[in-house]
């Protein structure tokens, strides 16, 4: 044991020299070198390989300037990126983030995740992430139309069908991929399916926009069967109020659970009754179409609550729900929770649990999943919208939504084999590390030095 935790730490201390100050990426490394060193002291072609240290290194990463010209015609100067992680098995595939915060520690973790998320879904997806410290928020329709098209001029030479296929992420909608993609079409003079998540009207699949928040909703239902309970008549706490949040409520609420809880960057929403359908219209019209806030659903539903400037987890829930961003779920939280009974964590966002929380989460043997088992729905989903454009088919809402439950349910199953620990525990996050890791570190063997 303790020669095992050794070989975690240099393992991390070596990855840690050579991308210093890139604390999100770290993270990410150890929470997976945590269950695969010690997997891969017990298989020797994997250590003889060098597999995972390559793993940790991306293919290429590109940055590049991204000029445009605000509304007041003054020029603003962003920065893009693109990280091409891993194409052992299939062509780069990963969103696109818009966001402040964006660098490349955050982007390279994202990338990380990507490669064994993809690999669970029994898809042939690599992994990738890109994006932009561009902030769409407050901006107008043409800027963010001007800044979608400069990004896409100097990204399109690095993308393709065959190549890397980026989709959104935080900051990334509908009106986003619109734009990138009517500009990756002008430069190309190809009607490809470059980019998923497009519009229904020109390639885009049905369920694409609801499968992240569908799929983790699908996972949990699984894990809570393991134990012979249901979602019916759970409150859940749920974080987040735009694309995973949004679709994670509406299957909880037709599955027979009581979501609780929406927030955003600004604070939390509180409504006891309960967010039903038609509230939930509400945050779709408030976050979709105004741009909005959440506190605004305090002033127009009775009896809702606004928390300014705090997180959903000191409420008292069954389930909880983390769909709004990396490490949202601090130590401290996670206490709260378990002490208020919570009997389980999916994660929606990516990495949304710090390291320690997630220790003790897995200490108390609550259920959990992490992001790259429970929110895969919407890359699977996305592979699914390759899928059709290939074909040149639309797929009706039925299908897809049923090759989705059939993925979640493969997924669940794949995590079981590699992380039941007992007959009384499945450490899902070793079981997803795992069962991702060795599908790509044996096509990364078969492929040579590469
Ligand atoms: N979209 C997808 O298909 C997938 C997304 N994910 C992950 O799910 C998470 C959410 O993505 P998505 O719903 O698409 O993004 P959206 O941009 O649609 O929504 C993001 C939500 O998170 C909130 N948020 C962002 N940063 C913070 C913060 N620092 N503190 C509190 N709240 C914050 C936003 O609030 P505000 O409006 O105030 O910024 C907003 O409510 C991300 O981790 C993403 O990587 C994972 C798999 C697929
Ligand atoms: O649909 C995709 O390609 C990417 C989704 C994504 O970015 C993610 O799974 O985090």
């Amino acid at each position: 044991m303790a020669n095992q935790s050794k070989n975690v730490e240099a393992f991390v201390d070596k990855i840690a020299q050579r991308n210093p100050y890139e604390t999100e990426f770290i993270q990410a490394v150890r929470e997976v070198a945590e269950t695969i060193v010690p997997f891969i002291e017990d298989h020797p072609k994997y250590k003889e390989s060098n597999v995972l240290e390559r793993i940790c290194e991306p293919e290429r990463v590109v940055m590049f300037r991204v000029p445009w010209v605000n509304d007041q015609g003054t020029i603003e100067v962003n920065r893009g990126y693109r990280v091409q992680m891993n194409s052992a098995i299939g062509p780069y595939k990963g969103g696109l983030r818009f966001h402040p915060s964006v660098n490349l520690s955050i982007l390279k973790f994202l990338a990380f995740e990507q490669v064994f998320k993809n690999s669970l879904t029994t898809l042939p997806l690599g992994g990738g992430k890109g994006g932009s410290d561009f902030n769409p928020k407050g901006k107008s329709d043409g800027e963010v139309m001007r800044f979608c098209q400069s990004f896409m001029t100097e990204l399109a030479r690095h993308i393709g069908g065959f190549t890397d296929i980026p989709a959104g992420d935080i900051g990334v909608g509908a009106r986003e991929i619109g734009f990138m993609y009517g500009q990756y079409k002008k430069i190309k003079n190809e009607f490809t399916g470059v980019l998923t998540g497009k519009g229904l009207q020109f390639g885009g699949s049905l369920i694409r926009t609801e499968a992240t928040g569908y799929g983790v909703v699908y996972f949990s239902k699984e894990m809570l069967e393991t134990r012979g309970d249901s979602l019916e008549g759970k409150i859940c706490a749920v974080s987040g109020s735009g694309n995973v949040a949004q679709y994670t409520i509406e299957k909880l609420i037709e599955l027979g659970a009581k979501p609780v809880t929406v927030s955003d960057s600004g604070g939390c929403i509180y409504d006891k009754d309960g967010i039903d359908t038609e509230k939930l219209e509400l945050i779709k019209k408030i976050k979709n179409e105004q741009r909005g806030r959440i506190s605004e659903y305090a002033d127009q539903i009775k009896g809702a609550e606004f928390h300014k400037g705090v997180t959903p987890w000191n409420i008292k829930v069954d389930l909880a729900y983390p769909c709004a961003t990396q490490n949202e779920l601090p130590e401290e939280d996670a206490k709260t929770l378990i002490d208020n009974g919570c009997m389980g964590v999916f994660e929606g966002a990516n990495m949304p649990t710090t390291d320690g929380a997630l220790h003790l989460i897995k200490e108390n043997k609550l259920l959990f999943s992490p992001g790259k088992a429970s929110n895969a729905g919407g890359v699977a989903t996305s592979g699914l919208e390759m899928s059709q454009n290939s074909q040149r088919l639309y797929w009706t809402r039925d299908e897809v939504d049923y090759r989705l439950k059939m993925i979640m349910k493969s997924i669940h199953e794949n995590c079981v084999e590699y992380g039941r620990i007992d007959d009384n525990y499945i450490d899902y996050v070793k079981g997803a590390n795992i069962a991702g890791f060795v599908k790509v570190a044996d096509a990364m063997i078969a492929q040579g030095v590469v």
